[in-house]
């Protein structure tokens, strides 16, 4: 008998088990439209041409496979802060950032929440309802408590701003609020300027410290500078932040797992400590990070010629999104004739929309339509094309009533 009996079946993962039920189906049919991964119109996937482009320099350069620093590449550090706060930033100038390269953004997340558990044991993390599914699991795994704020309000399908406000306020002080600082996962709703002064405002009455998730920088509205501008809001201000950055997403680098925890201190001094204990936490985890995805990334951005292509890349990338979210309405709202506000659909922001399907609809979906999506109602708009948008209004209409 093994000694492993006792080893139990995991469940699917509520996000990757959708693609695995998708390619299951042998329906002509079928949409995946679970994970958030960016398909074309034709719906396939899209490695961008500056990759291909810094992919031909580095062959051509010749590229040797020695250990990266714990930290990571330089050249890729020096780029994803700039990115983040902008290249003229005193903060950067000042040394005041601790950067660690990170297994993209789920284990730059993992990295930071490591640190937590080691200098703030007990301390929580609040995370929004909903969020992204594996934010739980990588705090659990990392043994850092976390607590739900208010977030998504099914009746104005917006943001329970009061209720946000509120729960962050009535956390103990010194809590660790975990924001999405663009195109929240899974609901598309972000808050608008106005609103993230107020939170920054709660955040600082609180000596709250916040831990900005940024996924999507560049990929939501199409601008690098306008996705980061939560976190240089706060940054600004002159709070002590955790940035957790991917490049999944924006750069098409899914695979590659290239991401970075960003810790903004208020002394260079103290980031060069932070920093030493973000390396001293990775060296047992993974000792050191992949080089690839990190020279693509230091390669596009490093040349004025492809930095320029790629932001027209993720212009291009989030105007599809944009005309399928158009069509999509359109389809909805002129195929419903129960008068219902299809309207959030246009508001919500980035690769996702939060249709307020429930798992029963969701199900139906997939077992009548044969359209895959989250459980919780969330579709991926990455994965829809103009063609098929009318045939996901009628999916959704018929399982909605
Ligand atoms: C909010 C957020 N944080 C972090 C990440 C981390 O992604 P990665 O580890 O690939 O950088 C992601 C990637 N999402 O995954 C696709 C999906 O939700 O279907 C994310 O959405």
């Amino acid at each position: 008998v093994s000694r492993f009996e006792g080893v139990k079946m995991a469940p699917p993962d509520p996000i990757l088990g959708v693609s695995e039920a998708f390619k299951a189906d042998t329906d002509d049919l079928k949409l995946n439209l679970g994970v958030g991964a960016y398909r074309t119109e034709d719906l396939r996937p899209y490695v961008l041409n500056v990759v291909k482009k810094a992919e031909n320099m580095m062959l051509e350069k010749g590229e040797n496979k020695e250990y990266l620093p714990i930290e990571g590449l330089a050249a890729f550090i020096k780029a994803t802060v700039e990115l983040l706060l902008g290249a003229d930033n005193d903060v950067t100038k000042q040394g005041r950032v601790a950067t660690v390269q990170g297994l993209s953004g789920t284990g730059s997340l993992r990295l930071g929440a490591a640190f937590i558990q080691r200098y703030f044991p007990g301390t929580q993390v609040l995370i929004s309802s909903p969020t992204w599914g594996n934010h739980k699991n990588i705090f659990n795994d990392a043994g850092v408590p976390w607590s739900e704020y208010r977030y998504y309000d099914s009746k104005t399908v917006g943001l329970d701003f009061e209720g946000m406000l509120a729960d962050i306020k009535a956390a103990p002080s010194g809590s660790f609020v975990l924001l999405h600082g663009c195109a929240h996962n899974p609901t598309g709703i972000d808050p608008t300027p106005d609103q993230w002064e107020k939170i920054a405002d709660v955040i600082q009455e609180k000596n709250h410290t916040t831990f900005f998730d940024v996924a999507y920088q560049g990929f939501a509205s199409g601008s690098l500078d306008e996705d980061a501008s939560s976190v240089r809001l706060f940054v600004a201000r002159g709070m002590e932040v955790f940035v957790a950055q991917s490049y999944s997403k924006n750069l098409g680098l899914y695979a590659e797992r290239i991401g970075a925890i960003n810790v903004v201190c208020s002394s260079s001094e103290v980031a060069n400590r932070v920093k030493s204990q973000l390396k001293r936490l990775a060296r047992p985890m993974y000792s050191n990070p992949p080089v690839h995805g990190a020279q693509i990334v230091a390669n596009v951005v490093g040349n004025p010629v492809l930095f320029d292509e790629w932001k027209s890349e993720m212009e291009l990338m989030s105007g599809r999104i944009k005309g399928v979210r158009q069509r999509l309405y359109a389809n909805l709202s002129a195929k419903d004739k129960s008068g219902k506000d299809w309207s959030f659909v246009l508001r919500q922001i980035g690769m996702f929309s939060f249709t307020g399907l429930n798992k029963a609809q969701s199900e139906n979906m997939s077992s009548k339509w044969h359209i895959y999506m989250t459980k919780d109602g969330r579709i991926s708009l990455a994965g829809l094309s103009l063609s098929k948008c009318e045939y996901l209004a009628d999916a959704i209409i018929d399982s909605y009533y």
